[in-house]
């Protein structure tokens, strides 16, 4: 459904897109995270045929959008990171203005407002002034604007920012009736939980690069192909992390608040005699267990960025 190749975007002499490569099926729902800055919205903007870039190539199905960003935005939904301001709007007539943007008839745009605000659970509010409407439902609406034309592809900026947990729970329902509708997604953020247990598979950016993507579960075999202990002591880290070292199995340590990160390339037996060795030398152990990892710990692996919440 959406394949860049090689894409580069430069500000002045600063490239925040480089050399960036990313593939989506059609069907998925594809968080794309990455922590401020890493070049998100400069990317979904060449997606969607806003922006020009530098150099390489996007394609929406069979749509080259940096030759023909017309046809491309026929295809696709944007949902900016923005909402705007908009006085003296009602709800319905906000999304009547964009539906009369794709040239339908009065029936057509009455019928496809009434249908989008049953979609993102706005009906009530459809004779409310758009600068009344709480941050959750103005979001709700700007996605209702983004599929005003029945776009097969949706790229979503952010659009969970700012909302509290009962709005984000509801956005993510909205978004896999999306999905279950037959629309591939893209969805940006820089809190990774709040994808993880959403998308079907992610994609990692940090300084304009994709660092890693692929199935949730991919991700996690790529990065914990190497096994690791996570030890938790309550004292004598430092002698504990001497003494793990001297083991040949154990390959490398960290230490963090409370606990030690050990690489570790044996066997629940090599593990026991490990636990066994540390316990005997009198090291405090309080737990002692192969690390399951999560997304959150690969997110941090793999950016170097300046925040990642
Ligand atoms: N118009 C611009 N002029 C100059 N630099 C820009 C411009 N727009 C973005 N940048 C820079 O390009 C980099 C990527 O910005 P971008 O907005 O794409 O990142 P992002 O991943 O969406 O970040 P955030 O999560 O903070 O929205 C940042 O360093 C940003 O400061």
């Amino acid at each position: 459904m959406l394949k860049i190749s090689g894409l580069v975007k430069k500000y002045g002499r600063f490239t925040a897109v480089d050399d960036l490569n990313l593939s989506v099926p059609e069907g998925e729902i594809f968080g794309f995270v990455g922590p401020n800055g890493a070049g998100k919205t400069t990317t979904m903007k060449i997606i969607c045929g806003l922006m020009a870039a530098d150099g390489g190539s996007v394609f929406v199905e069979d749509i080259d959008v940096v030759k023909n960003s017309r046809k491309a935005k026929e295809v696709i939904g944007y949902m900016p990171d923005f909402f705007g301001v908009y006085d003296d709007l009602k709800v319905t007539e906000y999304l009547d203005f964009y539906a009369s943007i794709y040239s339908m008839n009065v029936g057509e745009r009455k019928k496809i407002c009434n249908d989008l605000l049953e979609l993102v659970d706005l009906n009530d509010k459809r004779d409310a002034y758009v600068d009344s409407l709480s941050r959750g439902m103005k979001q709700r609406l700007c996605l209702a604007r983004s599929l005003v034309h029945n776009p097969r592809l949706l790229v979503l900026d952010e659009p969970a920012s700012g909302m509290d947990p009962r709005a984000r729970v509801e956005m993510k329902e909205i978004l896999r009736t999306l999905r279950e509708m037959g629309k591939t997604i893209v969805i940006s953020s820089h809190i990774l939980p709040e994808l993880s247990e959403l998308c079907t598979s992610i994609g990692i950016i940090d300084r304009g690069k994709i660092v890693i993507s692929g199935t949730v579960s991919d991700i996690m075999q790529q990065i914990y192909s190497k096994k690791y202990i996570k030890i938790r002591l309550s004292g004598k880290a430092a002698e504990a992390q001497r003494m793990l070292l001297e083991f040949p199995l154990i390959t490398s340590t960290r230490e963090g608040e409370g606990f030690i990160e050990a690489g570790f390339e044996g066997n629940d037996e090599d593990m026991s005699m490990i636990l066994k060795k540390l316990v005997k030398r009198d090291i405090p152990v309080i737990s002692f267990a192969q690390m399951d990892g999560n997304l959150e710990d690969v997110f941090m692996r793999v950016t170097k960025g300046e925040e990642a919440q």
